[in-house]
């Protein structure tokens, strides 16, 4: 397995490590020089208390941060003479008022650390070697492409030309992008996360093995593997799960449900590598560090050196969790841990402490200030993921049980309602132009009666996937009602929000829905206000509403924008 970051994530990694040896090349100066100037012998001197706090300041900091840029061996020892000054740091040591016997005693253990302190150059020195050639610093990784959240990648692999040709244009019309590789060029060039391979159960072992070596640069697992077959019994599930594959669907395929089944592997793998972390660490050179380590293992991040700021950052950024530095200057992170919590809204946000902190004891105190786990500095590169993936992962499950509905895994209607609040205030605050539109299926009531209510089901479930996946990642969805839902369509006029529904109307209508009395094909309406042009958000959405009616009125499967409320009616 490849375990190393892409060239651009190398490049960006390499250049950190750089810009940190050369801070911690002029830490290790100031350190010189200020073991050059405390006392040595039987020289007395006046107050030397701000220089030893100087000196535990910058060792704490080597100590929890030179193992994460590979300098192990300067961290280890930073970290042991940082041990043998805290004393003398937290009680001044020194002073011109202190007893003969105490300074002396005092004054030997200083000399030992100076000693020390000079050491500490040569192990940057050697680790520079062992490291190799010191890296250039290069322009634009290129890796920064803003790409929606939201591109899901079905590949089709080991498939013959008629299946190919049929998911194709079926799955297509989801909005997923399609891609037909041939075993041996297999290659996934994608986020991780967003990717699900489709193969047939004779070439499955083939397949399988080739993704075995693809896995993603930080050792996240690969794409989920979907297999179809034709034979569906316990045997053979049994021997397509043993081969590798992940998920199974059975040959002839529904395109709605393989859809379906599509969009819950890719949301289940993305739950388990995505997430937004806001970091708050006063090291920048080390935040910048874990900045990229997590965005390239596909996390969202937002990374702060300022504790000043953080009740605007949660409120804005909204992060599933919270890496947090113990030690930051004048404050402390377990008191900051302390007042995120005076918000309820903040309560339950998780929260772990980074912090070079060993004993057990003094971390347990800590966590009981309101954080929930510890990670102790250095944090390796693979440990610092895992934890955000585990921690985002818990944190998304439980969010979603309380915002999501359970059929679509849409908003709920009172948090969607509540979000065209939210994002009519910020259009006013922004002075910018946001389309809400509600959206209703057709005949539905005929659907059920017909076809029963498990099809109605599904075509509610695919209905919701297909807006998922045509609308931007910064759109919000939600299931407002039974087989009605609500959308707000941020910076968005009405125009480009007609057009945008207009094709996924298109698109819906496409889609043919396989029931036992016959293929079947359902149309949506949909209205459309703008958010901006009403005194609350919903207003807007009744304007929506009545554009809908109207739209049902006018022969439904299309798209209305409201004018005026004597118009609409
Ligand atoms: N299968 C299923 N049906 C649902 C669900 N929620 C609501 N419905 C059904 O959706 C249907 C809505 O019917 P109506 O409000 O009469 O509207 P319609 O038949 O779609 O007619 P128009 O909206 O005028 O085109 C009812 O039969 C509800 O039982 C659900 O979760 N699943």
């Amino acid at each position: 397995m490849d375990n190393n970051p892409p060239a651009g994530v190398a490049d960006k990694l390499a250049h950190l490590r750089l810009t940190f040896r050369q801070r911690a090349a002029g830490e290790l100066e100031q350190l010189i020089s200020i073991a050059e100037r405390l006392p040595h012998g039987k020289q007395r001197r006046p107050d030397t208390t701000d220089d030893i706090a100087l000196s535990y300041g910058i060792l704490h900091r080597l100590a929890g941060s030179a193992g994460t840029f590979g300098y192990t061996a300067l961290g280890d020892q930073a970290r042991r003479l940082e041990h043998r000054l805290k004393p003398l740091a937290e009680h001044g040591a020194l002073t011109t008022d202190d007893d003969l016997c105490r300074r002396e005693k005092n004054r030997q253990q200083l000399l030992e650390i100076i000693a020390g302190v000079e050491g500490l150059r040569s192990l940057l020195d050697e680790t520079d070697e062992s490291l190799g050639a010191t890296p250039e610093r290069r322009a634009g990784s290129g890796d920064e492409t803003n790409k929606p959240a939201r591109d899901i990648h079905v590949v089709l692999c080991g498939l013959s030309e008629k299946a190919t040709d049929f998911l194709d244009h079926a799955l297509s019309n989801y909005g997923f992008l399609i891609s037909t590789m041939e075993i041996e060029s297999l290659s996934l060039q994608t986020k991780p996360g967003m990717t699900t391979v489709v193969t047939s159960e004779d070439r499955l072992a083939e397949v399988s093995k080739v993704l075995g070596s693809l896995e993603h640069a930080d050792g996240t697992p690969g794409p989920p593997l979907l297999c179809l077959g034709r034979q569906d019994d316990f045997n053979s599930r049994y021997a397509l799960a043993e081969a590798g594959a992940d998920a199974f669907f059975p040959e002839p395929v529904d395109a709605p449900q393989l859809a379906e089944r599509i969009e819950r592997l890719v949301h289940e793998q993305n739950e388990l590598v995505s997430g937004k972390i806001l970091i708050l660490d006063d090291d920048e050179h080390l935040v910048a560090h874990y900045r990229t380590v997590l965005e390239n293992a596909g996390f969202r991040v937002r990374a702060i050196s300022k504790p000043e700021t953080i009740l605007s950052e949660l409120s804005e950024f909204r992060p599933d969790i919270m890496l947090l530095d113990v030690r930051m200057g004048a404050y402390s992170g377990t008191t900051v841990a302390k007042l995120i919590r005076f918000d309820p809204e903040w309560v339950s946000l998780p929260i772990v402490y980074l912090s070079s902190e060993q004993d057990k004891h003094v971390q347990l105190e800590a966590l009981a200030k309101g954080a929930d786990e510890f990670m102790t500095k250095p944090v390796s590169d693979d440990y610092l993921v895992r934890t955000a993936q585990i921690r985002c992962y818990r944190a998304r499950q439980l969010n979603e049980l309380l915002i999501k509905d359970s059929l679509t895994g849409l908003l709920k209607h009172s948090v969607i309602k509540q979000e065209v609040e939210n994002e009519h205030a910020r259009c006013q605050r922004m002075s910018h132009v946001s389309s809400v539109a509600m959206v209703d299926l057709d005949h539905f009531k005929a659907v059920n009666d017909q076809h029963g209510h498990r099809t109605g089901d599904v075509v509610i479930k695919a209905l919701a996937n297909l807006l998922r996946n045509r609308l931007r990642s910064t759109d919000q969805i939600g299931r407002y009602g039974g087989e009605e839902f609500a959308i707000i369509l941020p910076e968005c006029t009405t125009d480009q929000a007609q057009e945008v529904l207009t094709q996924i109307c298109e698109a819906f209508a496409d889609i043919s829905f396989a029931t036992p009395e016959g293929d079947l094909s359902v149309t949506l309406s949909a209205g459309i206000a703008a958010l901006d042009a009403f005194a609350s958000g919903s207003d807007a959405l009744d304007a929506a509403d009545q554009a809908l009616y109207e739209r049902k009125a006018a022969g439904r499967n299309g798209v209305t924008v409201f004018t005026r409320f004597d118009a609409a009616l």
